[in-house]
């Protein structure tokens, strides 16, 4: 199924994010980085698509509309998980993943959601915290979980806020894989906000880059990235180099202080 997203706007009374944000049909398979400042609007976006923000517009996946429909009444097709962490309860994790697998697909039976289960601690690697109470975990850990918890209905559409901002370097590296192989191999979608500029040109099909001011730019990472757009979305002077692996990476080297960057204020 492919993702469309034509003409979204939206405010927060008076002031104005987003306006009339239209994209090419995203295509299933794709994994976009969704990437911008501070306070630009990429949160917001992610809310909007998944239907827990107001907005004007278009956000359909397939023939379903999204923006308006709440993701518990998206019969499990679309997935978000928030920039905030998931709460520090007392369920262990492998219940907090059950229920999640029940809510999402009550139409399995139990063997059928403790496969799921199972099959994505495996995945992610993380069958060393099923047993743990979720209060006992730590930042980074609770991270892995909230992603799994997204995960295991096995959504056609992710929507993930900054899934990698607690965690360490290998982390980073698992989910972000695990991620690519689900859009690749079940040709879903994923739009994933992210400060990590080089983990974004690594993974991504396609970059989303907001700047301030409503400004933005979507295609194949190395075209969305330059000096200019740096600049121009995070106020930097950067330059785009290449690894010996022939890698895109991008160098931030100083920030432009002349004015503040409007998006700050
Ligand atoms: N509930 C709200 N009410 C009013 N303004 C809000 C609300 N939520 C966000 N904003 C404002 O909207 C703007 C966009 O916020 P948003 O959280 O979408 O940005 P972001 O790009 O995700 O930022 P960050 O990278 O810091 O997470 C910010 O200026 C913020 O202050």
């Amino acid at each position: 199924m492919s993702l469309l997203i034509e003409g979204l706007g939206l405010s927060y009374g008076a002031r104005s994010i987003l306006q009339d944000l239209t994209l090419p049909v995203v295509e299933a398979g794709s994994l976009v980085g969704l990437l911008g400042p501070n306070g630009v609007g990429k949160s917001s976006l992610l809310r909007a698509i998944a239907g827990l923000q107001a907005c004007r517009g278009v956000a359909q996946l397939g023939p379903s509309t999204l923006s308006g429909v709440p993701p518990w009444r998206q019969q499990a097709q679309v997935a978000y998980l928030p920039q905030q962490l998931p709460q520090a309860v007392s369920l262990l994790a492998y219940e907090s993943l059950l229920a999640a697998a029940r809510a999402r697909c009550p139409q399995l039976a139990s063997h059928e959601l403790t496969a799921r289960v199972e099959a994505i601690l495996q995945r992610l690697g993380i069958e060393h915290l099923a047993l743990l109470r979720m209060d006992r975990l730590s930042g980074g850990q609770r991270q892995l979980l909230g992603l799994a918890q997204a995960l295991v209905g096995e959504p056609q559409l992710l929507l993930l806020d900054e899934p990698t901002s607690a965690l360490d370097l290998h982390w980073q590296l698992r989910v972000l894989d695990c991620v690519a192989e689900r859009c690749r191999n079940e040709q879903a979608i994923a739009l994933v906000a992210c400060h990590d500029l080089n983990l974004a040109l690594r993974f991504c099909t396609h970059l989303l880059l907001l700047a301030p001011g409503g400004a933005y730019r979507f295609g194949a990472p190395a075209e969305v990235l330059d000096a200019a757009w740096l600049r121009r979305a995070y106020a930097i002077e950067a330059r785009i180099e290449h690894c010996s692996l022939g890698q895109p990476l991008v160098l931030a080297d100083s920030p432009l202080l002349k004015e503040a960057p409007p998006h700050a204020q």
